[in-house]
C-alpha cells in the first residue's frame, strides 16, 4: 500500500531506500518506500520490533538520511542536506519526544525547556517569558524550579513536550511517548498530544507499541519488514 492522497503533503517520502552495513553484508530496512503527511495530521506508526520503526524516524528528525529516494519536509529536501544543515534544519523545524524523557538531569524543568531556545536571537526575558507560558501550557506552573528527579514520570514527560515545543517546529515527533509510563499517566500525555494536535494544529508523527495511544491519531500506519502494510483512521 502506498499511505500517499493529497498530491502536496508537508512531510513526503519517494522511493526511500535504507539499509545498514553488517560487516560485508547489508541489512536492506526500506527498499522504495512512499509516505504523504499532510499539515496538521496526527500519524501512529505502529509495527513489529525491527520493522524499521526508528529507522524512519531518525530519517523525519534528520538524524539520520536516506540511501535512495526523496525525503522533503515542508520546502527542504532532507535527503540532499549534509550533516550539518539537517542539525540546523533540526533545531528550527522539528522537536522530539522521547520514550524516556531525554532531560538533563542537573537542570531544572524549566531550564530543560530553555535550552533549545539558546540557539535562538532571543534575550534572557523573552526566553523565560516563552518557557514559563509553555510550562503553563503543559499543564506544569508551580514546577519550573524542580529538577527531574522531582518529578513523577508523566510530569518529566510533559517537560519533555513543553522542550520539543518551545520553538514552536512544524513537526513533532514522538518516540514511544507512553512507553516509560503507567496508564494514567500514559492517558495524561495523550491527551497534551491530541490538545497539540487539536488545538494548535501541530502535526505529529508518533511512533508507539500501545494501541491507545494510536486510537488518539488520525492514521495509524502499520510498518512490517520495511513496508507499510496497513492504514487505519479514526472515525
Ligand atoms: N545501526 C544499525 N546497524 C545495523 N542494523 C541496524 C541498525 N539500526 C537498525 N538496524 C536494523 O534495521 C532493522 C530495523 O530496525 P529499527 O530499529 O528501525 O526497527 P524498529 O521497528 O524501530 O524496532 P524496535 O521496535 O525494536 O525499536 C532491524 O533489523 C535492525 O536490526
Amino acid at each position: 500500500m502506498t499511505p500517499t492522497s493529497n498530491p502536496d503533503p508537508f512531510v513526503a517520502l519517494d522511493g526511500v531506500q535504507k539499509s545498514y552495513a553488517l560487516g560485508a553484508k547489508k541489512m536492506l530496512v526500506f527498499t522504495g518506500l512512499q509516505l504523504g503527511i499532510q499539515r496538521g495530521d496526527f500519524v501512529a506508526i505502529m509495527g513489529p520490533s525491527g520493522s524499521g520503526k526508528s529507522t524512519l524516524l531518525n530519517m523525519l528528525a534528520g538524524i539520520d538520511r536516506p540511501d535512495a529516494g526523496t525525503l522533503r519536509i515542508g520546502a527542504h529536501r532532507l535527503d540532499q542536506m549534509g550533516e550539518a544543515a539537517r542539525t540546523a534544519w533540526r533545531a528550527h523545524h522539528m522537536g522530539i519526544v522521547f520514550q524516556f524523557y531525554n532531560l538533563l538531569p542537573t537542570l531544572t524543568a524549566a531550564e530543560n525547556v530553555e535550552l533549545p531556545l539558546l540557539l535562538k536571537p532571543l534575550s534572557t526575558k523573552d526566553r523565560r517569558a516563552r518557557v514559563n507560558k509553555i510550562l503553563d501550557l503543559v499543564g506544569l506552573a508551580g514546577r519550573e524550579k524542580q529538577y527531574p528527579a522531582q518529578l513523577s514520570g508523566g510530569q518529566q514527560q510533559r517537560v519533555g513536550i513543553a522542550r520539543a515545543i518551545v520553538s514552536d517546529p512544524g513537526l513533532l515527533l514522538c518516540d514511544e511517548p507512553t512507553g516509560d509510563l503507567d496508564r494514567h499517566s500514559a492517558d495524561e500525555v495523550l491527551q497534551m498530544l491530541g490538545f497539540l494536535h487539536r488545538e494548535l494544529g501541530k502535526t505529529i508523527v508518533m511512533v508507539t507499541h500501545d494501541p491507545q495511544a494510536a486510537l488518539c491519531a488520525q492514521r495509524t500506519l502499520h510498518l512490517d519488514k520495511g513496508q507499510f502494510i496497513e492504514e487505519t483512521r479514526a472515525a
